[in-house]
């Protein structure tokens, strides 16, 4: 299939064009050089260097304790291993929440240490830094629904957007982050319905989801989840790919196939 052999490397304006015409993105966390390269030639088309690092790399219980100079040196590692796909990196905990002069800052060293894009967690609040940060030159992926930065403040990693006002918020949020110019959005663990609303109201931001149903633009996975490696608690979303692929290069492979042909997320993984 086309889209693994064409080895062009991916650009940003490519996701729009694919959600377009409703080619499925593939996305996965990713944090060293070995992994970026297998799932480079895998096919998948954007990576994640997430805080989630918290709690597979280092062991936490939340993304709360990583700091910038980790996501920047996994996001160098990436960078090495990776020839096809986009790289983006996740702004941590307290490295942006001050202030739009405080997010470029961070943004900026991200962006120095390779990335090609830096994703945010939050609402309609952070349309004005996400405006900051795209005028001056950095691409910026949204990241609403469970933002587990928040986990404090939502009392834990629950479903988002259940009830109609939740929903209707969640959708204002993203409405006000398009226009702020975010090139994409991750929605994380909401009504599939909600999912779906969200990506048909937001046309020039593809969707990647994350429990949020098999309509998004595109999906992604935290990749220690997705091959079982995780000892933690998983959520409901995530799928071993592993169980079954014999060599974790088939379980991306599978899990490339799984999003293109719309087969993942099945319901027993969406809300
Ligand atoms: N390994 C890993 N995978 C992730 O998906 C992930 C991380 N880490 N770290 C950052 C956040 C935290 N996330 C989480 C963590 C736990 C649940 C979870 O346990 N969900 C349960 C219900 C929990 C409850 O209601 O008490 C579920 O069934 O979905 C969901 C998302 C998603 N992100
Ligand atoms: C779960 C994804 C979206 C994330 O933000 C991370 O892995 O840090
Ligand atoms: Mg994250």
């Amino acid at each position: 299939m086309a889209y693994l052999q064409d080895g062009k490397p991916i650009r940003l304006g490519d996701f729009a064009r694919m959600a377009a015409k409703g080619e499925k993105i593939a996305s996965l966390t990713c944090y060293d050089s070995s992994f970026a390269a297998l799932l480079d030639r895998s096919g998948v088309e954007l990576f994640l260097v997430g805080d989630s690092m918290g709690n597979v790399l280092q062991g936490h219980g939340s993304t709360l304790p990583v700091t910038l100079e980790q996501v920047e040196y996994h996001t160098a590692s990436v960078l090495r291993g990776t020839r096809r796909a986009m790289v983006m990196a996740d702004l941590p905990f307290g490295s942006y929440q001050e202030s739009r002069e405080q997010a470029f800052r961070s943004a900026a060293r991200l962006m120095a240490a390779g990335a090609h894009m830096v994703k945010i967690e939050g609402g309609a609040w952070l349309a004005e830094t996400v405006r900051f940060l795209v005028e001056r030159g950095i691409p910026v992926c949204a990241h609403i629904g469970l933002t587990p930065q928040s986990v404090n403040t939502l009392g834990g990693y629950r479903v988002q957007g259940a009830r109609p006002e939740g929903a209707a918020r969640l959708e204002a949020d993203a409405k006000a982050l398009e226009e702020a110019g975010a090139a994409l959005c991750v929605i994380e663990m909401v009504p599939a319905a909600l999912g779906a609303a969200i990506t048909a109201a937001c046309p020039r931001m593809p969707t990647i989801g994350i429990g949020a149903g098999p309509d998004c633009a595109g999906q992604i996975l935290v990749l220690h989840d997705m091959i079982g490696v995780y000892p933690g608690r998983t959520a409901r979303f995530t799928k071993d790919f592993l169980a079954g692929a014999g060599s974790i290069d088939a379980a991306i492979a599978a899990y490339v196939a799984a999003v293109k042909e719309g087969r993942f997320p099945a319901p027993e993984h969406c809300y």
